[in-house]
């Protein structure tokens, strides 16, 4: 849908004031054009400048994070945290150290958490953060010391009411402990809450690991109930080998799917008998080594360098690994090889035209906001845990884990139709996370 006169000058407007920051363009070009059924229906929710707060980050950290390497050298990171909307609760949302890290990065990652954290229905505002530090190859001395330095900035800014970060790319379990290990220290209090993602002895849910990954598969089971399918039998390609890959291989092959494909920053491995988890653990998350180990384990398997997988022909794709990493040519190519559906894993993972050849060719299409939201819901699960001092079982977290699953699923689908677009996913999670975000803003007054 075309915007009209009001939303483009608006547009303009961000593209203008927030210059050289191109995912966060893309990111709300996106949200803009979904809710403009919203817009049209109800034209007073532009009323107090809504939508233009709504596209205006409540708050923005960009800080020196200065640490030592093994060797004792000094080192140069920036650090960032981005509070975009506390409408709906505490700022929430993960932390990613990579160098490709900048503040436009951060601000498109927790623009789309504001949409992804009001479809769990948890009481969750959004925020982002991370620093362009590349912990490949580094010590764990090095990302200790990593850690230590960037937080003894940023506790100046969160807390279990106010902000509470969590994992992204290149920080999982480890990084989360080291940053709480800080937290403690310097604020002289165990509060749990202010950090998820913990491990289970110092305040961890479980099932958070798995979440995302689990998380976008419940989302998948749903989406092809829709349509009268299921995983059984179906063939699968993944991006990315991390976190959310990892476990969402896991979940697909145990619902009955063989995912033949993953990949990393190097290039992908493909094994026609499916892909072995537990090795996948092994080499990346004990070994920290690249894919082209695999191989070496798994005889079976073959190692393309410099390659993504959107090649190898499968029934489902999950690009699980960064934003727009899978384009139009390789949508193109996947529907050519027979795809039915789509979840994104990562945030923002297809670009717009890659998006566009799915829809138009009617692939069941699950938004990141959407089908990753997994994750973030079940750091708000680990949130009431820290609040009450409990742990919860594995199957009860996993219960609840999957039930939210499905009424995300459930509130896009009817959103969508009810707003002209059955079946459009991206329309549906974009307008029910924004009526519920505006309705928020509004009963808060003016700010
Ligand atoms: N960890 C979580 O709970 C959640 C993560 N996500 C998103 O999922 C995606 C993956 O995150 P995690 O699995 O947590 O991170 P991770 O650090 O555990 O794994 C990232 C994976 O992506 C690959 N990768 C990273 N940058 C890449 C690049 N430029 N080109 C190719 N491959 C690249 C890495 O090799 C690695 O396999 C990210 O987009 C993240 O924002 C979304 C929701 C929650
Ligand atoms: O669990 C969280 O708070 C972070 C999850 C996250 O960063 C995401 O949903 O992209």
């Amino acid at each position: 849908m075309t915007l009209d006169a009001a939303t483009t000058a608006l547009y303009r407007d961000i593209v203008r004031r927030n210059p050289a920051e191109a995912e966060f363009h893309q990111a709300v070009a996106e949200v803009l054009h979904s809710i403009q059924p919203a817009l049209q229906r109800d034209p007073s929710l532009r009323d107090a400048g809504l939508m233009e707060r709504l596209c205006e980050p409540e708050r923005q950290s960009m800080f020196r994070v200065v640490w030592t390497d093994d060797n004792g050298a000094a080192h140069v990171n920036r650090g960032f945290r981005v509070g975009f909307s506390s409408a709906l609760g505490p700022y929430k949302g993960g932390l990613r150290f990579h160098p490709t890290v900048t503040l436009g990065i951060v601000k498109f990652l927790a623009f789309e958490q504001i949409f992804k954290n009001a479809l769990t229905g948890l009481g969750i505002g959004a925020g982002k953060g991370g620093a362009d530090f590349d912990p490949s190859g580094r010590s764990d001395g090095e990302i200790m010391r990593f850690c230590q330095a960037y937080m003894t900035e940023l506790h100046r800014h969160i807390g279990a009411q106010t902000d509470v970060p969590a994992g992204d790319i290149g920080v999982g379990s480890r990084e989360i402990g080291y940053l709480f290990g800080q937290y403690k220290r310097i604020t002289n209090r165990f509060e749990a809450g202010t950090l998820t993602g913990k491990d289970l002895p110092i305040g961890g849910s479980l099932v958070r690991p798995e979440a995302t990954g689990y998380g976008v598969v419940y989302f998948l089971e749903a989406m092809l109930a829709q349509r009268g399918q299921s995983l059984e039998g179906k063939t699968a390609v993944l991006s990315g080998c991390g976190n959310v890959s990892q476990h969402a291989i896991v979940k697909l092959q145990e619902m009955g799917a063989t995912v033949v494909a993953c990949s990393d920053s190097s290039g992908y491995i493909y094994d026609p008998a499916g892909i072995q988890p537990d090795v996948l653990n092994e080499i990346r998350n004990v070994r920290r080594r690249k894919l082209d180990a695999y191989p070496e384990a798994v005889p079976t398997a073959k190692f393309v360098a410099g390659k993504t997988p959107w090649n190898v022909a499968c029934d489902i794709a999950v690009p699980s690994a960064t934003q727009n990493e899978l384009g139009e040519a390789d949508a193109i190519a996947l529907v050519k090889n027979g795809l039915i559906a789509v979840a994104e894993g990562a945030n923002m993972p297809c670009t717009p035209e890659a998006v566009n050849v799915f829809q138009e060719a009617e692939i069941a299409f699950a938004p990141g906001k959407a089908a990753n939201a997994g994750g973030v819901a079940t750091s708000a699960l680990e949130m009431q845990q820290n609040a009450s001092r409990a742990q919860w079982s594995f199957p009860e977290t996993d219960q609840k884990l999957a039930e939210t699953m499905r009424c995300i699923h459930d509130i896009c689908l009817t959103t969508a139709a009810d707003y002209g677009k059955p079946g459009d996913y991206v329309t549906g999670a974009n307008i029910a996370g924004f009526l519920k975000v505006s309705s928020a803003m509004n009963m808060l007054g003016l700010i």
